[in-house]
């Protein structure tokens, strides 16, 4: 299916991406066609996320692998993935004055996600701006999310590869191993390499690795230290995700992670609609708003079972059984 912006995004102009993107965020009537001449295009870029405690260095990170990237002819895509703030546009996230550096780069786009328009939440949000970028012909997008709650979670299971952005400020890495941070992280990012304690973080993450606590798809998890602010181990840490993502790609599962995320997918799609739909019926049904409102005498368990008995009976294929 064509669309006259899809097709200038795909010649990459930048202010047709600017507004694809705020037509997928505003909830635009054309969206629908907008994500389905988008789909061809979709999947073409190599997506990471970059997820850690505030203030452990993720944004000056994610400023120096632009220039890395950059140098290295790739076309950046940024996403700051921030679920708590109910505003677009992102101006509130101090990430992007940080990454400012980068405002006049025509190879680079950076833009904010947040959960407005989007019944889908954070994580279907984020999907469908992945694919204007990747349609604009963003090679590597960089997800940034502020602070490690669920829907931080969610957003991340987006991405190919996660790096985990620790510090030797953030406490004894057992601790956080314990709160089970450390099972999202792809690559261990052992920021602030400059600082104190940073050696005795190092060894304790290394012996992690060693006792295999840190090893899943049989990879052992790389740790890789860096100094954000002058740039020292931007280009490992990249290494680190590019080999990360060679692995997973040589795994014989790989196309079954990719079906699975794809089945993930398409039923969260129909979960929002079909949460949508649900509560419109509640009152434009008449049998179930009576059931609702009016049966009070009925425990809300018994009303909650007949209505999901009303939703068998349209789910299920008519039988001679059923049918009446
Ligand atoms: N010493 C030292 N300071 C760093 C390093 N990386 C970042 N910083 C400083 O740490 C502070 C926080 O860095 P940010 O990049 O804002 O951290 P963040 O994780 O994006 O923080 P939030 O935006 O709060 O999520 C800033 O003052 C940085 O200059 C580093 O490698 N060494």
């Amino acid at each position: 299916m064509n669309h006259p912006l899809v097709e200038r995004i795909v010649q990459g102009d930048r202010r047709a991406l600017a507004r694809a993107l705020s037509h997928l965020t505003d909830g635009h009537p054309d969206k629908d066609q907008l994500l389905e001449a988008l789909y061809p295009y979709a999947d073409k870029a190599r997506v990471v996320g970059f997820t850690g405690a505030p203030g452990a260095g993720k944004s000056t990170l994610v400023n120096q692998l632009i220039t890395h990237l950059r140098r290295s002819g790739h076309i950046v895509g940024v996403l700051a993935v921030d679920p708590s703030s109910p505003f677009t546009g992102g101006s509130l996230l101090g990430d992007r004055v940080r990454m400012s550096d980068h405002s006049g780069d025509p190879g680079v786009f950076i833009r904010s996600v947040s959960n407005r328009g989007h019944r889908g939440g954070m994580a279907a949000a984020t999907r469908e701006m992945l694919m204007a970028l990747s349609a604009f012909g963003c090679d590597a997008i960089l997800l940034e999310t502020v602070g490690v709650g669920q829907a931080e979670l969610d957003v991340l299971h987006v991405a190919d590869t996660v790096a985990l952005v620790l510090t030797p400020g953030a406490g004894d890495a057992v601790q956080a191993s314990k709160a089970g941070i450390m099972e999202i992280g792809d690559v261990f990012v052992l920021n602030k390499a400059d600082e104190p304690g940073a050696k005795s973080l190092l060894r304790a993450l290394q012996s992690m690795v060693h006792e295999r606590a840190l090893w899943r798809n049989d990879w052992p998890v790389p740790i890789v230290p860096s100094v954000a602010t002058s740039g020292e181990g931007i280009a490992e840490v990249w290494d680190a995700i590019c080999a990360h993502q060679a692995h997973m790609a040589k795994r014989p599962d790989a196309e079954q992670r990719a079906q699975i995320r794809r089945r993930a997918h398409i039923l969260s799609l129909v979960e929002m609609e079909l949460k949508e739909r649900l509560r419109k019926s509640a009152t434009a049904n008449a049998r179930w708003r009576d059931l609702i409102e009016v049966h009070k005498e009925l425990s809300p368990a018994t009303v909650a079972a007949r209505l999901l008995q009303d939703i068998d009976q349209m789910l299920l294929p008519k039988t001679p059984e059923n049918s009446g």
